[in-house]
This record gives C-alpha cells, structure tokens and sequence, in this order.
C-alpha cells in the first residue's frame, strides 16, 4: 500500500504538533520516523491510523482520500510501544483477540517462536512479548504496517537481534512499514528511508546513508550525535574552523560544518599548528573516543586507531582531514 501526507498540520490550541508535514511512501518500502522527544513522531502515526484527526491537510492511502476514513477502516496495522498483550490469555488467545480467523501457527513461526502458542504471555521475555505483539499486529494482514517504537522497551543487544530479524521479516512480506523510533541505528538498520523531524516538522527525508553523509542542517548533524559542528569562515577555499583550518569545497563566507571525528587526526610527535591537550579517552572497543581542549574552541571529538591514541593529558597536535569535513547548508534554521 503507498501512502501520501499532504499538507498535514495538527494543532492542539496554540501549539503545532505537526505543522505543514508531506511524506510520500511507496508501496513495499520501510520509512522510518526518526527525532527528539516531542518533534511530532507518534501524532505523525496516529493521523495515518486515523488516531487524530488533522487540523489540515489529507491522508491518502493507495490514492484513496482515507482523512475521514475510521481506523479499523483504512486497513493498516498498528503496535505500538507498550505492546499491552493481555496477561490473562495466552499467545494464541492474544494472536486471535480481533482477529479470529487469524493461521496463529503460521503468524508465530514467521516471528520465530512456531510453540509459543499455549504459553502464557507472563512467562515470556521482553522480547519474545514483543515478537508476539508483532504477531497480532501483523494478524489481519494489514496492507500498511505502523510500528511506534517497536523495540522501545528491549535491552540493546535484544534491540539490535531484532531490529535485522524485523528488516528481514518485512522485505519477505511486501509490507509497507511507517516505524517511529528516536533511535537513529534502530531507524538505520530498519528502513529503506528515513524521516527526521523537528518540532513538528520534516527537517530531512532520504537513505541512511544520505542523512548520514549530508545532514540538511545543524539540527540533523547534531541529532545524529556529531558534535563537531561549527561556523566557519571560508575564504579561498579554506575554512577557518574554531579547530584548526581545512579545505573545503565551499564559497567564501561563513558556513556551518561538521568535522566527522574520524577526521580528526591527531599525532604525539609532530609538532603542528594547533595543539590541544586530550582531556577524555574512552575506550570503545575498536577505536578510541577522544575529547580535545583546543585554547578558545569547543571540545574536539576524535575518533582514534586504538594503537596509535593519545592517552589523558597528552598534547597532541590537531590536523583535519578535508574528506571528513562536511559543509552544512548555511540556512539551517533550527
Ligand atoms: N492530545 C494532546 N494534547 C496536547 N498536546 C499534545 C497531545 N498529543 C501530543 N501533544 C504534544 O505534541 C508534541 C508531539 O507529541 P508526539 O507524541 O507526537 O511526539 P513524539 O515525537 O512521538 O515524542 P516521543 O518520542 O516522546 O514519543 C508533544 O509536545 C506533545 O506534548
């Protein structure tokens, strides 16, 4: 089922949930709706679902106007974070509840647990719970799935086990799958796109790789936890940044960048034109994740070879490397 938002706003009073918000979704493509607490992620969901009804705007669904369409009409599938299965029935029982001619066996094989179905749901885990929620979210056959945090409440070994199980399971069912999550490697490894919004409205659309490579604004790049962002001024195809200065394909004027910290070379020996003074060194298994006091600039995040790290209160001289420098859009508004 493809999806079409169109001019979707959602006010409640004077504040806009949602303002202006456009999203097409193809047929069979997983989109994932990606931000902060409060950006609008869950209203963005329950306007599809027919949940809340738009102040503005039109909800169509396989080109049909489905706005003032009720939910149980419009044919989509919802689960929502806290999966609320009924502790008093069992698996099966929880599966068929709506749902009564629902193949349970089939359903609980395709979520991995084919004999669960006489348990009682207490006596699941967290996660299994949630593959069950699944389930009977997937029970009717909905043409369009929603996922509001699906994996919300899951330790994050489980969260990410299950996150590559859900991407597979969705490519093999054809579904088209709106997920709302605010994590960005969930929203990453799940979807064919991501949505990213800010207060209330859509601040990027695109593949994970393209957000990742080519945040549209200083929010997004900060969202994504890149914390080396700054304004620089260019001049001759150089940037002076806060840390150093680099070239980048940019004209003259100041302009927001981001320095990947993978970007940030820092060497023990050479002496250099900036130096800083390391003053966080965190291991991460296969890297460092090193902090830098430049004198005048903010912390300096680096992301160094764990062989070759400086260690805490080493000065260490600072070069960036220009393929990791990214050039914001100057107009980054948020
Ligand atoms: N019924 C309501 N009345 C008033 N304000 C509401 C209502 N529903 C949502 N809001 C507000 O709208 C904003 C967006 O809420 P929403 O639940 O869509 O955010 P979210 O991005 O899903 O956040 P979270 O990640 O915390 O779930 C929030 O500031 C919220 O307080």
């Amino acid at each position: 089922m493809s999806l079409s938002v169109s001019g979707v706003s959602v006010r409640f009073g004077s504040f806009a949930a949602l303002a202006d918000v456009e999203l097409e979704v193809a047929e069979h493509e997983v989109v994932a709706v990606l931000g902060p607490s409060g950006s609008g992620k869950s209203t963005l969901l329950r306007v599809v679902a027919g949940l809340q009804e738009p102040s503005a705007g039109r909800v169509v669904l396989d080109g049909v106007d489905v706005t003032k369409v009720p939910p149980h009409r419009r044919g989509v599938g919802l689960m929502f974070q806290d999966h609320a299965l009924f502790t008093h029935k069992d698996v099966a029982g929880n599966i068929r509840f709506g749902n009564a001619w629902a193949d349970v066996a089939s359903l609980l094989s395709l979520v991995g647990l084919p004999d669960a179905g006489p348990r009682a749901v207490v006596t699941l885990s967290g996660g299994e719970q949630q593959r069950v929620a699944l389930a009977r979210a997937l029970a009717p056959s909905p043409k369009l799935l929603m996922l509001d945090e699906p994996l919300g409440q899951l330790d994050r070994e489980l969260r990410e086990r299950l996150v590559v199980e859900l991407r597979r399971l969705f490519v093999r069912l054809g579904t088209t799958v709106l997920a709302v999550t605010h994590d960005q490697r969930e929203a990453f490894a799940l979807a064919d796109r991501v949505v990213v919004m800010a207060g209330g409205r859509i601040a990027q659309v695109g593949t994970p790789r393209d957000v990742w490579e080519q945040p549209a604004s200083e929010f997004v790049a900060r969202f994504l936890g890149f914390t080396n962002v700054a304004t620089a001024s260019v001049e001759a195809g150089t940037a002076a940044t806060p840390w150093g200065r680099v070239a980048v394909p940019a004209a003259p004027g100041p302009h927001p960048v981001l320095v990947r910290p993978a970007g940030v070379l820092l060497s023990v020996d050479d002496p250099g034109d900036v130096t800083g003074v390391v003053e966080v060194a965190t291991f991460a298994g296969e890297r460092v994740e090193v902090l830098v006091r430049i004198d005048g600039a903010p912390l300096l995040e680096a992301h160094c070879p764990v062989v070759s790290a400086p260690t805490v209160g080493e000065t260490v001289a600072v070069r960036l490397d220009p393929a990791q420098i990214v050039v914001l859009p100057r107009n980054s508004s948020e």
